[in-house]
């Protein structure tokens, strides 16, 4: 059985789908290493996977099944894309652009590790067209308008895409419903930045200014962009990321609608450098999370070099995991605790501590 699966520093402890025709998760206590990853399967077999000359795989040495895309990470280097194919984005939009153009500035200034190959819109002449010509970047219109010639169905939509090799779809102001022969044929690859913290505040109706005057008019002291994937219904996709920001008592719409994009920009790019890092997981229950970092069990971190194998110091995989910032915090956060409870006990000056605190700086 062959299955695909994206190992690209999960946690140890996360649980992914394999991506693919395998529905089976497996239980990941990664090692990376240079050409040698140590994969734990949920039956607790262990799998030495090594890499397969210069396809881009690694075949599982005692199981049927063959695991793709891990990523060789070349020297330590953080692997976010080292070694991951460039992906092709298809961008579509409706209106002005500003979250298109953000992304492309991305992708150009190396934060996104993807090209736009396509962009599709429903207004021919609107911004992000515009601007997509401007770049040389193809525009297709969808759908067809209803008086003029121009446009492509939904079938010859999808052929398109493929055509330009498109890997992932982002909505990016476009206000049409995607069609559910597109849903389909890119399951799991399909973004939409939405203007307000879903579930609140979404779906048929709900779109640019009318969202925000939604909002203030809720009441509520909170708004803020949400990027999820795409289903076949508006606006009830799997929720990805989301940012905050405050509504203001005297906020008109417009000015909530210039706080929000401001961080649709900002979130939009975070997303798509996860989904081209190949860096989203999916929770057991369903929930997509974005990977921020590689984390690997410093104790299982085996690191095999050209000439010989050695094991990191743990003081060197702190720097490496990204964790060094959370153990110093604990730390200092241990120190703290033990200096209060040295004076409690000893001059009585503060609360007693009870045995679960005294157990807790121990931990
Ligand atoms: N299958 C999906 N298609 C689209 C989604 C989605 O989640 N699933 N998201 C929208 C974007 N969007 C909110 O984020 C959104 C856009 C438009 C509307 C809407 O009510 N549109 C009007 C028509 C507006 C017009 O033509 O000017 C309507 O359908 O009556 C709601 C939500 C993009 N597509
Ligand atoms: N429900 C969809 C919706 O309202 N999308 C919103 O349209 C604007 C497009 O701006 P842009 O064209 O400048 O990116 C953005 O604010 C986006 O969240």
């Amino acid at each position: 059985m062959e299955s695909r699966t994206l190992i690209s520093g999960c946690s140890s402890n996360s649980r992914i789908s394999l991506i693919g025709r395998s529905e089976k998760s497996i239980d990941l206590s990664l090692v990376r290493s240079q050409k040698l990853v140590f994969l734990k399967t949920q039956n607790f077999s262990k799998l030495d996977l090594k890499w397969v000359g210069a396809r881009r795989g690694v075949e599982c040495r005692s199981s049927v099944e063959r695991v793709e895309g891990v990523v060789g990470v070349e020297g330590f280097e953080s692997e976010s894309s080292v070694g991951l194919r460039r992906k092709k984005l298809g961008v579509f939009v409706s209106g002005g652009g500003s979250n298109f153009r953000s992304i492309h500035d991305g992708t150009v200034g190396g934060s996104v590790h993807g090209d736009v190959a396509v962009v599709v819109t429903n207004k021919p002449e609107c911004g992000g067209a515009e601007y997509a010509r401007g770049k040389g970047i193809p525009v297709i219109v969808f759908p067809k308008g209803s008086n003029s010639s121009d446009g492509v169905s939904a079938a010859d939509l999808v052929d398109a895409l493929r055509a330009y090799g498109v890997d992932f779809v982002l909505l990016a102001g476009y206000l049409k419903l995607i069609p559910v022969e597109l849903v389909r044929a890119y399951p799991k690859s399909i973004l939409n930045i939405h203007p307000a913290l879903l579930p609140a505040f979404g779906g048929k109706g709900y779109y640019g200014m009318k969202v925000h005057k939604a909002v203030i008019a809720s009441g509520a002291r909170f708004s803020g962009p949400t990027v999820h994937f795409v289903d076949e219904h508006y606006d009830t996709g799997r929720i990805l990321a989301q940012g905050v920001v405050p509504v203001l008592a005297s906020d008109t719409a417009e000015e909530l609608a210039a706080r929000v994009l401001h961080e649709e920009h900002k979130l939009y790019v975070e997303a798509t450098s996860a989904l081209c890092d190949e860096r989203i997981v999916w929770r057991e229950d369903g929930v997509p999370l974005i990977r921020s970092d590689r984390v690997i069990r410093p104790a299982e971190l085996f690191l095999a070099r050209e000439k010989k194998e050695e094991k990191l110091k743990p003081i060197e995989l702190l720097f490496y995991t990204g964790n060094f910032r959370n153990y110093l915090q604990k730390l200092f956060s241990g120190a703290i605790l033990l200096c209060s409870g040295v004076c409690s006990l000893s001059q009585n000056c503060g609360p007693e501590l009870d045995s679960s605190q005294m157990k807790s700086f121990a931990a």
